[in-house]
């Protein structure tokens, strides 16, 4: 059995110091230096924390509801520590009534943790553990809020995924299934199922974190060309692996096969609809194992009965279960299987053990590396902090947004300035909104102050931390934050710094978060809504040009702020609109002569 996890070892991370020159081209601090965490402080909050450990109600043996079925280890595991009551296929109504006898609950896909379930524990539930990766079926916010902490098993099913998606991708090419339902109904259709041969072929996968690698290392195995697209992607990992990272439009109009392995994001939504189809090769076979919500179903179809694309093989779909009368289902090209990605005996005994071993740890008062949320943050320093906590993580959000592939995102600086000594400013909080804010939105992963840095070390995230030391009070925390991206190439060069690095910088002015500087230009604006940057030469007339394109689409600019470098020469607007603009309003933007490139970003 492996161990169990070390009781805050995420929390409280050895050395969080970082060991790094000042940026040339950051402003002239007054003094530098780094910090360490305050040993005194973390046994302070280590005690607070273990305080709150133990079992049951009145420190018995605690009590393990699992309402869907479980690999038989991870039952037995529980069972050594708890009572575990295994009721499966409860109504909801049912759910609520056993929830609040019980401290912990174990569930999968199917269900449905709401608000409701978390009002009805009364307080007792303490831990909710998700056996596999999604918990888009768990109220995050309302247990977060009812102080539950979620974890989840998200490394022990990725190889049942990617055979799965493996097996759809050889069962599609030969017919497989349609063969299969042919001689069932008396029928010999040799001529009708010739199917096409995979060797030689290029298959291009859309995501390649842990299940999109495994699926690349099996397509090479089977002698395919692969390619893959991810923008965040370490380039060394898909090097060591023999796969080329390209951008989306050469993976989707080179690739014979397409399989998605990307999560649901608001990027992501939707990505395959009619432009994308249309980009493609004629007859081109798409695998999704990933979720539904990526593809835009009915562009499939159009795509499907058009011929743009001969195949699609579907595990995982928009509604689950989809509708019985579904078109998509019911196509002859379509191969569809009801969401078993993860469902594989070896799977499902990781699964059920490794979520075995985060419950148990969570119930002794341990911080798991997979918990998904974090109700356990000290109150004063949530209170103090949490203006600049909702800054860092919008400038995490921001600026993964201005990358454009390069290297993959590696190398994160993280500047704060404050007149504060170091030890009285506790900036790991800080730090993983940071990475909450680079990673969630790129990945499935969900990062809080627990799992911050392991989410960091798992995606090969180098976090390094510096202080600028100012003069004046310490009665404020910071002053400014920034961040750093080194080795990358932006979408907005703009954004760069004279070192290279994306760089942005927030404030925080009243109480809400602000951004100050993007690359070499300081600007002012709300990070609140949505963005819009433009880089422009500076002269008169264009604020008001961007300003009516805008309102002819009838967009709200909430606000506009132009940084730049000196009169005549490079200027940076900042618009802030309430809502998505039309792809007819950005291009008419980019249109304008003196404009250079521009980019929308959500917040
Ligand atoms: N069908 C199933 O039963 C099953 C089983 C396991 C996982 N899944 C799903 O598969 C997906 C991938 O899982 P994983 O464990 O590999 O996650 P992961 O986080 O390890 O990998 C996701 C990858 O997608 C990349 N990505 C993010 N945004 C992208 C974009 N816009 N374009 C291209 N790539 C992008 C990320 O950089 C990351 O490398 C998840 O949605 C997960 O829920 C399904
Ligand atoms: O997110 C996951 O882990 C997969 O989609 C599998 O979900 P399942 O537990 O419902 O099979």
């Amino acid at each position: 059995m492996a161990a169990l996890a070390t009781p805050l070892r995420h929390l409280l991370p050895a050395g969080a110091a970082p060991s790094r020159s000042p940026d040339p081209a950051m402003p002239p601090p007054t003094m530098h230096r780094h910090c360490a965490l305050s040993p005194s402080r973390g046994r302070r909050l280590r005690s607070r924390l273990s305080a709150s450990a133990s079992a049951g109600p009145a420190g018995g043996r605690p009590t393990v509801l699992v309402t869907e079925k479980l690999g038989p280890a991870g039952l037995d595991l529980l069972r050594a520590f708890a009572n575990v009551d295994c009721a499966y296929e409860l109504t909801a109504e049912e759910l609520r009534a056993k929830v609040s006898l019980v401290d912990a609950l174990v569930v999968r896909s199917s269900t449905r943790v709401t608000r409701d379930v978390f009002e009805a524990a009364r307080g007792r539930l303490r831990v909710v553990g998700r056996a596999g990766v999604g918990i888009d079926n768990v109220d995050l916010q309302a247990a977060t809020e009812a102080g539950c902490l979620v974890v989840n098993a998200p490394t022990a099913n990725t190889v049942a995924a990617a055979e799965h998606a493996v097996a759809l991708l050889a069962a599609m090419a030969r017919n497989v299934a349609q063969a299969d339902a042919s001689l069932k109904a008396g029928k010999w259709q040799r001529s009708k199922y010739v199917g096409v041969t995979l060797v030689g072929k290029t298959l291009a996968i859309i995501g390649f974190g842990k299940v999109g690698s495994e699926v690349a290392r099996r397509a090479k195995g089977l002698g395919m060309d692969t390619i893959a697209y991810d923008p965040y992607a370490p380039v060394d990992r898909a090097r060591a692996i023999g796969v080329d990272l390209v951008s989306f439009d050469e993976a989707i109009s080179t690739a014979d096969f397409i399989s998605l392995h990307m999560p649901l994001t608001p990027s992501t939504a939707k990505l395959f609809d009619d432009e994308t189809f249309a980009k493609m090769k004629k007859g081109v076979r798409i695998i999704n194992v990933a979720r539904g919500g990526a593809v835009d179903e009915e562009a499939l179809l159009r795509a499907l009965d058009n011929g743009t694309v001969a195949q699609a093989a579907l595990d995982v779909f928009t509604e689950e279960p989809p509708p019985k009368d579904s078109r998509l289902v019911q196509h002859e090209n379509v191969t569809v299987t009801p969401h078993l990605g993860a469902s594989t005996t070896e799977a499902q005994e990781g699964v059920a053990f490794e979520i075995a071993e985060a419950v148990i740890g969570a119930l002794r008062g341990d911080l798991a590396a997979t918990a998904v949320n974090a109700p356990m943050v000290p109150t004063e320093a949530l209170s103090e902090l949490s203006p600049y906590i909702v800054l860092a993580e919008k400038l995490g959000r921001l600026v993964v947004q201005l990358v454009a592939g390069g290297n993959g995102v590696k190398g994160v600086k993280v500047v704060y300035s404050s007149a504060r000594d170091p030890d009285d400013l506790d900036t790991r909080i800080l730090r993983a909104m940071v990475t909450k804010g680079i990673v969630e939105p790129i990945s499935s992963s969900f990062v809080n102050i627990v799992n911050a840095d392991y989410v960091a070390k798992q995606r090969g995230l180098r976090i390094t931390e510096e202080r600028v030391l100012l003069d004046g009070s310490p009665e404020i925390p910071l002053d400014s934050i920034q961040v750093h991206l080194a080795n990358v190439e932006s979408k907005f060069t703009g954004a760069l710094s004279d070192a290279g690095d994306i760089r942005v910088e927030g404030k925080v002015k009243g109480g809400a978060p602000y951004l100050t500087l993007v690359g070499s230009f300081g600007v002012d604006v709300s990070l609140e809504g949505n963005l819009i940057l433009c880089r422009q030469v500076d002269q008169p007339g264009i604020i008001g040009r961007v300003g009516s394109i805008l309102g002819k689409m009838n967009l709200n600019v909430s606000f506009m702020s132009v940084g730049r470098t000196a009169p005549g020469k490079q200027a940076i607007m900042a618009i802030g609109v309430d809502e998505e603009p039309e792809k007819e309003a950005l291009r008419s933007i980019g249109d304008i002569a003196s404009v250079e490139e521009f980019v929308f970003l959500k917040l």
